[in-house]
């Protein structure tokens, strides 16, 4: 599919696989998606533009990189996009951090906002737009939507369990952002939930039910 990456690699499939299973614990369930995260921004980063620098190591002088602009922002969609973060800011510790609230009403499926608070050069920079989930990609296509009207031209989206819907509402709404899942599961259920999935990422990253 044009536009999406499913990272493929063990270390990564190792950690979902303890991700998605039940007896795995709150404290476990947010480390996993801490490493997975940062193995994940190392392909989600992979096209960035660099531009040469000089710099003196203690023998010589000599021309190495930097990451053009360095204009970065990680921007969770809370709650769950929260447990991303840390992973993709350690390595990139340059990029502003924003958040956008939205739920998933549970009838309807579809999101409502409660927060937005953006760098407010947002369309100076790289955006990559963190959630664990992407079910009916209601949410993600909102927080797209959100983002574009904040001047956004740059984003890209990780998550780390997606369906063929959410790819395709993210894909037939916003075309130009390509999407990094670490796992391509098989289909929603009636409730709307990702099957094999792994539940709600939200509760099980903070505990609640
Ligand atoms: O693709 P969608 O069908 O929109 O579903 C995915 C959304 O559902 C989850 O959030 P949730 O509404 O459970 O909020 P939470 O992160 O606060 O738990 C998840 O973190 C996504 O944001
Ligand atoms: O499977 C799903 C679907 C939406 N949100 C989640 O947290 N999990
Ligand atoms: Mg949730």
């Amino acid at each position: 599919m044009n536009n999406l990456t499913v990272i493929d690699h063990p270390l990564i499939k190792a950690k979902i696989t303890q991700m998605r299973d039940v007896n795995t614990t709150t404290k476990m369930f947010g480390e996993l998606v801490d490493e997975i995260s940062g193995l994940m921004c190392y392909e989600i980063t992979r096209d960035l533009e660099v531009e040469e620098i000089e710099i003196e190591t203690p023998i010589t002088k000599t021309k190495g990189y930097r990451i053009k602009g360095s204009d970065l922002a990680i921007i969770p969609i809370l709650r769950a996009g929260l447990g991303m973060v840390k992973g993709i800011h350690q390595l990139i510790p340059t990029a502003k951090i924003g958040h956008i609230g939205l739920y998933r009403d549970h009838d309807t499926l579809q999101p409502v906002e409660y927060l937005c608070k953006l760098p407010n050069d947002l369309e100076h920079r790289n955006v990559i737009l963190v959630d664990p989930m992407l079910a009916t990609g209601g949410s993600a296509v909102k927080a797209i939507e959100i983002l574009k009207e904040r001047g956004a031209k740059s984003i890209r989206l990780a998550s780390l369990v997606g369906c063929p819907e959410g790819v395709a509402a993210v894909h037939n709404t916003y075309p130009d952002v390509p999407i990094y899942l670490a796992a391509m599961d098989e289909k929603l259920n009636e409730k709307g939930y990702i099957v094999p999935g792994l539940g709600d990422a939200g509760d099980r990253l903070f505990g609640t039910k």
